[in-house]
Parts: structure tokens; C-alpha cells; sequence
């Protein structure tokens, strides 16, 4: 073994130093870093490494992507590493394509690895990738969260999903490659200077004399990734000392609030309103900056399905009455992802929001205490036009709406990254 084959075998150990899985997934391509990858793997298990299970996702989007696949089976085949090809024939020829196939292509690893009970999949993401992933964020305006870039750890889709190469240049990768006579599959996509991603890779080659060096860019994902780790720890402190939970709005103590920095501030906001929401995404700067503005001036604003409220001492974010407006499930199914309503059977019976309608034709629409905007966005159960329940805004009826979120869930979140 040479001295740059052990340099990548301890890159290896070193990342899962400590808490090695005895068992680990690895999602392979049949792509130059990918494939290596798989190799190093293959040669730590008989060294010591955890053993180890290889799947290929076949998109049926390129004509050669079958043969691929079965290259990488063979190449399993001889290393003797279990190897599952997983196909997906999901793209409804809507969408962005590649987005689309990047969340399938997640969720079919994630449900392969959870049916052979494994917890770890490793993807072969180098320093290559994150320096591109940097330049790209750059170019979009992001903050500190986007500069951090790619995270060696993360958890998703039930699985922690695992980048140890994140450190390794990509042509250490294909030299090794190269030095044991092993082929790979070069994407042409990865030529296509239609992706930004491309053009970024193309840009960096121009940019190194300068000194903005792949290294360079990585290393600055490295500290913007301590920084975020540290606000977001900070936040959650604020969440946890000053926020409380109540009919699934986010209730933040005002005062608390305006000591924050400006950063955390606006974190907490952006935080809340996803928890509400339940969105994937946190809400764009500039929007998300006016609706703090706005609050610091007392006035309410909506914002990415949210409505943020301030009274002298608290800042309330609500469900947006309009963003549920429409939704309609049967009893005992999810409504807006947060609320599951339980009761009677009744024929007909519907899980709509309760909206200014069925808040006027309640007996007492002040009884819960809850202000307007919380009522009129809370779950009720309808027969067409009748109103049967209304088990969020008044209790005393056979209905009650059990919630799906947990109210700990939104300071730990926090600490999730
Ligand atoms: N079709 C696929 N099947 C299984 N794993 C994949 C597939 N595509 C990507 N991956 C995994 O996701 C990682 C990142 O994907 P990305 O699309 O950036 O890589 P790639 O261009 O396919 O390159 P490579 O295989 O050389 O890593 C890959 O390194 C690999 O671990």
C-alpha cells in the first residue's frame, strides 16, 4: 500500500473516530469520487473498518445510467460488498428535474438503508465540492448558514447521512483510482456548462492564482460552520428561556427579544415561523428582516404562511389564517401537518379551519382566551356549511385535535444541525 493509500485510509478512520458504526451504507454512483470511495471502504473493512453495504440509484434518465449501475454491481461483486440498485421512475416531466431527482434519490437510499436496519450512509462529497458549494452560495448572497456549506453529519429522512471525504481533493481520489487500475464513469452532466455548478468548478480554475484556492473556500465553510453552530446554540438558548408554546403558536417574551443581537433576533423569527409552518425552508432575508422592523414598530405582518404579531410584552407568530384556508382532511387524518382531530363518526364530517365564519357562530368566541388570528386558523370539524366542533377554540364537545408537533421539539430543533 503507498503512502497516499494510507494518507486516505486514516482520513477515513480519523473521521469516524470515535463512534465508528459497525455497519455503514454507501451510495455510489459509479462517479469517480463515488467509486473511490467505495474502494477505501472496502479496503478499511478487512483492516478494521464497519462493514459494509453499496446502492446505486438508476434515475432512468440517461441511456447509460443502467450500464452504470451494473458496472458498479460488478465492481461490488469483487470487492464482495452487498450492492442494491434502486430505480426510480418518479419525474412526472414537471418540476425541476434535477432537484427532483436529488430528494428521490434521497428517500430511496434512506428507505434502503432503514429496511437493512442500517443507520450511516457515506457520500463521497470532497473539498472539490464544498469549495463549489461555497462560490455558489457566495454568488446567491447567503449569510453564515449557507457558507457553511456542506455538513460532514446530518441527519434526514430517518438516517444520519455521513461526507468523510469533505477534506480530500478530488484528484487524490481519481489518482488512486488510477494507481489500482480502476474505471469509473465520468457524468457528462458534470461537463455541461448549463449548471451553475460547472461554471463554478470552470471559475475556480481561473480564481486559484489569486488565492481563492479550493482549500482556501473550504476553510472558510469550516469557520462560517463553527459560527453557525454557535448562533444557532445561542438561539436556542433564547428559545428555551424565552419562548413558550400555546395552541401551536410560538409565544416570545418581548423583552427577551429586543436584548438579543440583531442575528439572533431575526434566527428565532425565522425559526418559528418554520416550526409553525412547518416549511422546509427558513423564509429569504429581506422579508424576514422588514417583518422584524415591523414588529419593533408594533405592526403585524404575514410572512411565508406565518402571521407575526406584537403586543407590549410579546411577539406572537400564528398559522396565517389564509395559508389553510383551503384545507380539508376526514377526522383522525393530518390537518396542516400539525393537527390530528378525533371524535365521533359522522357522516360527512370534515376537518376544515374554523375561519371568521365558524368563530362568529360559536356561543362564546372569547371562552379559550385565544386572540382572533389563533382561533380563526385552528382546526374545526364541519358538515358542509354546518359547524360541528370547534375543539381548539371551545372545548366542552365530543372533538378534541390531539397535536402532531411537540412543543420540545421547537428548542431542540435547534440544536439539530
Ligand atoms: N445515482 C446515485 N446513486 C447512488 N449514490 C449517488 C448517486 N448520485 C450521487 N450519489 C451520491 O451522492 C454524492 C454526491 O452526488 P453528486 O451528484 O454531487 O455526485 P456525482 O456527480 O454523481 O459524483 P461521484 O459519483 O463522482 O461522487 C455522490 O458522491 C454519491 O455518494
Amino acid at each position: 500500500m503507498s503512502g497516499s493509500d494510507e494518507r486516505l485510509l486514516a482520513t477515513l478512520r480519523d473521521f469516524f473516530t470515535p463512534g465508528r458504526p459497525d455497519r455503514l451504507g454507501v451510495a455510489v454512483s459509479g462517479g469517480g469520487d463515488s467509486t473511490a470511495l467505495l474502494c477505501l471502504l472496502a479496503s478499511w473493512r478487512s483492516d478494521g473498518g464497519p462493514e459494509i453495504a453499496a446502492v446505486t440509484v438508476d434515475h432512468g434518465l440517461r441511456p447509460e445510467a443502467a450500464d452504470e449501475a451494473r458496472a458498479v454491481a460488478d465492481l461490488c461483486a469483487r470487492l464482495g460488498v452487498g450492492h442494491a440498485i434502486c430505480r426510480w421512475a418518479g419525474w412526472d416531466g414537471r418540476g425541476n428535474l434535477p432537484d427532483q431527482a436529488r430528494r428521490a434519490r434521497q428517500r430511496l437510499i434512506a428507505d434502503w438503508a432503514l429496511a437493512r436496519g442500517i443507520g450511516a450512509v457515506a457520500l463521497a462529497h470532497t473539498r472539490d465540492d464544498q469549495a463549489e458549494t461555497v462560490l455558489l452560495r457566495l454568488a446567491r448572497g447567503s449569510g453564515v448558514d449557507g457558507l457553511s456549506a456542506m455538513a460532514p453529519w446530518r441527519n434526514a429522512h430517518g438516517i444520519d447521512w455521513v461526507r468523510p471525504l469533505l477534506g480530500t481533493p478530488r484528484q487524490d481520489l481519481r489518482d488512486y483510482l488510477t494507481r489500482h487500475g480502476i474505471g469509473w464513469a465520468e457524468d457528462p452532466t458534470n461537463e455541461d456548462e448549463r449548471h451553475d455548478r460547472v461554471r463554478m468548478r470552470k471559475a475556480l480554475a481561473g480564481l486559484a492564482p489569486l488565492g481563492l484556492t479550493a482549500v482556501r473556500l473550504a476553510e472558510t465553510a469550516g469557520h462560517m460552520a463553527r459560527a453557525r453552530a454557535a448562533l444557532d446554540t445561542v438561539t436556542a438558548g433564547l428559545a428555551r428561556d424565552a419562548c413558550r408554546i400555546e395552541a401551536g403558536d410560538v409565544l416570545i417574551a418581548r423583552a427577551a427579544f429586543e436584548r438579543a443581537p440583531e442575528e439572533i433576533q431575526l434566527r428565532l423569527l425565522a425559526h418559528a415561523i418554520r416550526w409553525v409552518t412547518s416549511a422546509e425552508y427558513r423564509p429569504r432575508f429581506a422579508p424576514l428582516s422588514e417583518a422584524r422592523a415591523a414588529l419593533a414598530a408594533d405592526r403585524r405582518r404575514a410572512l411565508a404562511g406565518a402571521l407575526l404579531s406584537a403586543t407590549r410584552r410579546v411577539i406572537r407568530v400564528t398559522r396565517e389564517y389564509r395559508a389553510v384556508a383551503s384545507l380539508a382532511v376526514g377526522p383522525g387524518e393530518v390537518w396542516d401537518r400539525r393537527w390530528r382531530v378525533l371524535g365521533p363518526a359522522v357522516e360527512n364530517a370534515e376537518v376544515r379551519a374554523l375561519g371568521p365564519d365558524g368563530l362568529r357562530m360559536l356561543a362564546d368566541p372569547r371562552a379559550s382566551g385565544l386572540p382572533h388570528a389563533t382561533l380563526i386558523a385552528s382546526p374545526a370539524v364541519w358538515s358542509g356549511a354546518r359547524l360541528l366542533a370547534a375543539p381548539v377554540a371551545a372545548g366542552g364537545s365530543e372533538w378534541r385535535a390531539e397535536p402532531i408537533f411537540d412543543a420540545e421539539s421547537f428548542v431542540q430543533a435547534l440544536f439539530a444541525h
